[in-house]
């Protein structure tokens, strides 16, 4: 049983669900507007279906699995549920993802002399082209360079756990229903686990792979780990290079005289004033 303290706060937070405050307000439009795009797109898909298949990509293939079994005129999800499966991996995904590649410009126009490597290594492979899967998995150093930049700048320096059960954690016991904070950041700039170089940029630590980078197999953090760990990573990782890979083959690049270094923590960690930069064409 909560306590009476704990019971008064979860009435008032639960209270202030339902008040037009100006931020529920807000909230409550952008929400109808979220669910209003999503409805029209999954309504589109579902009215072409006969002609055009549900679409091929991960809403088509929810579609194709939510269809409704033969003699069922119900579907396996909701619309509503289709709509939060839309939300999450949005929202999962896009923010990580384009943050993790500010993060790499930001570091390739820190060091350039792995700008240049990273060059290399990619005209090596795969010169002018567009690259495909099997020129994606032979860069080695882009690959380093990404989850470098991953240990030092996470895009989620944090993530929360509820106990399921009574635990000791370290020496602590932690009662069942308790929310651990995960500090991803502060764990990936730890020199009792990176080494004495922990705060600075090496790539090279990631040489042999990501479970020997550090003294504890599971360091490195940034697509959490376990049964519920990103399910996003491996695209994540791909999409990534493809890009870093195709501004490498087009532009040598550094940062703009305005650049302020200020990393802010909103749900994801961003470059507070943007990322301006000045970028050469290779053409040229
Ligand atoms: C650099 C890019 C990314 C990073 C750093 C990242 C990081 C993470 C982390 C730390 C979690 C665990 C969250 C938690 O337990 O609270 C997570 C979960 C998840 N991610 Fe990613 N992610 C990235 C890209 C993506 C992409 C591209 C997608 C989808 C295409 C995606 C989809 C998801 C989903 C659906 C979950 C929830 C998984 C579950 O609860 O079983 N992520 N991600």
């Amino acid at each position: 049983t909560s306590s009476p303290t704990r019971r008064s706060e979860l009435a008032t937070e639960r209270g202030n669900e339902y008040l037009p405050t100006q931020k529920n307000l807000k909230i409550w439009r952008l929400d109808k507007e979220v669910r209003g795009m999503l409805t029209d797109i999954i309504k589109s898909r579902l009215a072409t279906k006969d002609t055009m298949g549900y679409g091929n990509d991960l809403l088509g293939l929810m579609l194709e699995a939510c269809a409704p079994e033969e003699h069922s005129h119900e579907p396996l999800l909701s619309m509503d549920e289709i709509i939060d499966e839309c939300k999450t991996f949005f929202f999962a995904g896009h923010d990580t993802s384009s943050h993790m590649l500010s993060w790499t410009m930001f570091l390739l126009s820190t060091h350039p002399e792995w700008q240049q490597k990273l060059r290399a290594e990619v005209v090596g492979e795969c010169g002018n082209e567009v690259p495909t899967g099997d020129v994606l998995n032979k860069l080695k150093l882009v690959n380093m360079f990404l989850l470098e930049t991953l240990r030092l700048y996470s895009p989620l320096s944090t993530i929360q756990r509820k106990a399921g059960s009574d635990l000791e954690v370290g020496g602590i016991t932690v009662p069942k229903g308790t929310v651990l904070t995960i500090p991803i950041a502060t764990i990936h700039r730890d020199k009792e686990v990176w080494g004495e170089d922990a705060h600075e940029f090496n790539p090279l630590r990631f040489e042999n792979g990501v479970m020997r980078a550090a003294k504890h197999p599971n360091a490195f953090l940034s697509f959490s780990g376990g049964p519920r760990s990103c399910i996003g990573q491996n695209f994540a990782m791909i999409e990534a290079k493809v890009v870093i890979v195709m501004i490498l083959q087009r532009f040598s690049f550094f940062l703009s005289p305005k650049y302020v270094h200020v990393p802010m923590d909103v749900i994801t960690l961003r470059p507070k004033f943007g990322l301006p930069m000045v970028l050469k064409s290779l053409d040229m």
